[in-house]
């Protein structure tokens, strides 16, 4: 493979990017910093992904007017901050009508195809979009950069919406693209292609990982995640007013972290910056001199202090045998499958002899076909409108300070990690971690 001069790849979200004022920012940022980034990954503008969905549901079920009416809006957010930027009939407003018009073009030809498929193609434009947009602000900013296209450089399987990435062809095209140019690569997140190029997406909120696939195939020596917060803290700080911010964590515990909801960091964005001992440092685009917080190999404050997760939309599901007797482990391996077909984790798993418990996030569509699947194998019942509290090294009195005036439906404990399950209007809008 072409060897690579280090260097570090930065990732911008949504909201860094959500209007004309965000963009200008942006490369204000970059012009400020000592040291300017080899690669950027970057995400749709501001909630663009949710109108693509909005967008993709009327077009599914056939509702012209409300498909006409996200893609107006669409197009009219990103033809706003064209003109704001480049002022009026500028060549990026043609390049975005462009985009638009095979947006358009995707929901007529592929409204019969199977959703996952269809998911992919419309709801990954939101990148295209957006990236059209920063490339050509940063070349008029002085700032050279080549706008590069992640379907040629993220390769997966076709497991449309939760693609697996093809690493060695992926490693094999970015670090060729990086050998033959100089310029700042910006590309999409979230987005990527299989080998015969139809796009797939990396699930909801995958750019963070995209961009740990840039950095470990570029050799980076760090990647860091621009936010709207000034770093990591051990608990959503807009949840939990006094949440504090970590400064050092280890890729393991915040695997944990992430993995049982932490939004703040995408949970499949660790394995490669792990494998090749890259830090992570997450800083504000707001305060770029705010003292950030770094994911790295080594233990820090956030291993030890107690984080809080709090997940909301969550649906109970119990799954008794029909007969008299207990879960076997056939059934129970029944139960696991049918999660997984629906593209959903157990959150929380507990199980007695006659009664297995999972608890899974509410996503619209997937309950019914899961419920009919766990039907098959046992009797099931289900509960909706429940919230997920996870502590990891919550010590001794959080709690049952937390838990004062709480009914949890659910308890799972273990050494590191406690978990309650509590009906979703017991949780505060503000929540006060006591004792801290
Ligand atoms: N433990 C946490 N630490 C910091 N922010 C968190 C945490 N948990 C949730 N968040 C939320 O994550 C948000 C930033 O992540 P996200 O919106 O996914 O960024 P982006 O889309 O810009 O990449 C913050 O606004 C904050 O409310
Ligand atoms: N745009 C995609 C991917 C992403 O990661 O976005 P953000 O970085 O804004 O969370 C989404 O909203 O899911």
């Amino acid at each position: 493979m072409t060897q690579v001069a280090r260097c570090r790849v930065y990732k911008f979200g949504g909201a860094s990017i959500q209007d004309a004022d965000a963009i200008r920012r942006l490369s204000a940022l970059l012009a400020d910093e000592r040291e300017r980034p080899r690669a950027l990954v970057v995400s749709a503008m501001g909630k663009t992904t949710n109108a693509l969905e909005a967008l993709l549901a009327a077009a599914r079920r056939d509702d012209q007017a409300d498909y006409r009416r996200w893609l107006a809006a669409i197009r009219d957010d990103h033809l706003a901050v064209a003109e704001d930027l480049f002022g009026p009939d500028s060549p990026v407003a043609d390049a975005l009508e462009q985009r638009l018009a095979e947006l358009d073009a995707a929901h007529a030809a592929y409204r019969e195809a199977p959703y996952p498929f269809h998911y992919d193609q419309t709801v990954g434009m939101g990148e295209l979009l957006s990236t059209t947009l920063l490339s050509a602000w940063l070349n008029a900013s002085g700032i050279p950069t080549r706008w590069c296209d992640a379907r040629s450089l993220i390769i997966t399987d076709d497991r449309h919406q939760a693609a697996e990435i093809d690493w060695a062809a992926t490693h094999e095209r970015i670090a060729s693209l990086a050998a033959e140019c100089d310029e700042l690569l910006l590309t999409q997140g979230f987005i990527g292609a299989t080998p015969g190029g139809a796009m797939t997406t990396l699930g909801r909120e995958g750019s963070d990982f995209s961009a740990a696939i840039l950095a470990e195939a570029l050799g980076a020596e760090a990647l860091t995640v621009w936010k709207d917060v000034p770093g990591l803290f051990n608990a959503d700080p807009r949840r939990f007013p006094n949440a504090r911010q970590i400064r050092q964590i280890s890729y393991a515990e915040a695997l944990e972290q992430t993995w049982h909801g932490a939004k703040v960091i995408h949970p499949r964005t660790l394995a490669p910056l792990q494998r090749a001992g890259i830090p992570l440092t997450v800083r504000s685009f707001l305060e770029p001199e705010a003292p950030p917080s770094t994911i790295g190999p080594a233990p820090g404050d956030g291993d030890r202090r107690p984080a809080l997760i709090l997940r909301d939309d969550q649906v109970l599901l119990e799954v008794s045998p029909r007969e008299a007797g207990f879960i076997e482990a056939g059934l129970m391996a029944e139960a696991l499958a049918a999660l997984a077909e629906q593209g959903l984790n157990a959150n929380l798993l507990e199980m007695e002899a006659q009664r297995l418990r999972l608890v899974v996030d509410h996503k619209g569509e997937r309950l019914a076909p899961l419920l009919a699947r766990l039907g098959a194998c046992g009797a099931v019942t289900h509960r909706e409108g429940l919230s997920l509290l996870t502590v990891r090294h919550p010590g001794e009195a959080l709690m049952p300070a937390l838990d004062a005036g709480r009914r949890a439906l659910v308890e799972r404990s273990t050494p590191a990690t406690a978990q309650r399950l509590y009906p979703a209007a017991e949780c505060p809008e503000r929540w006060t971690i006591p004792g801290f």
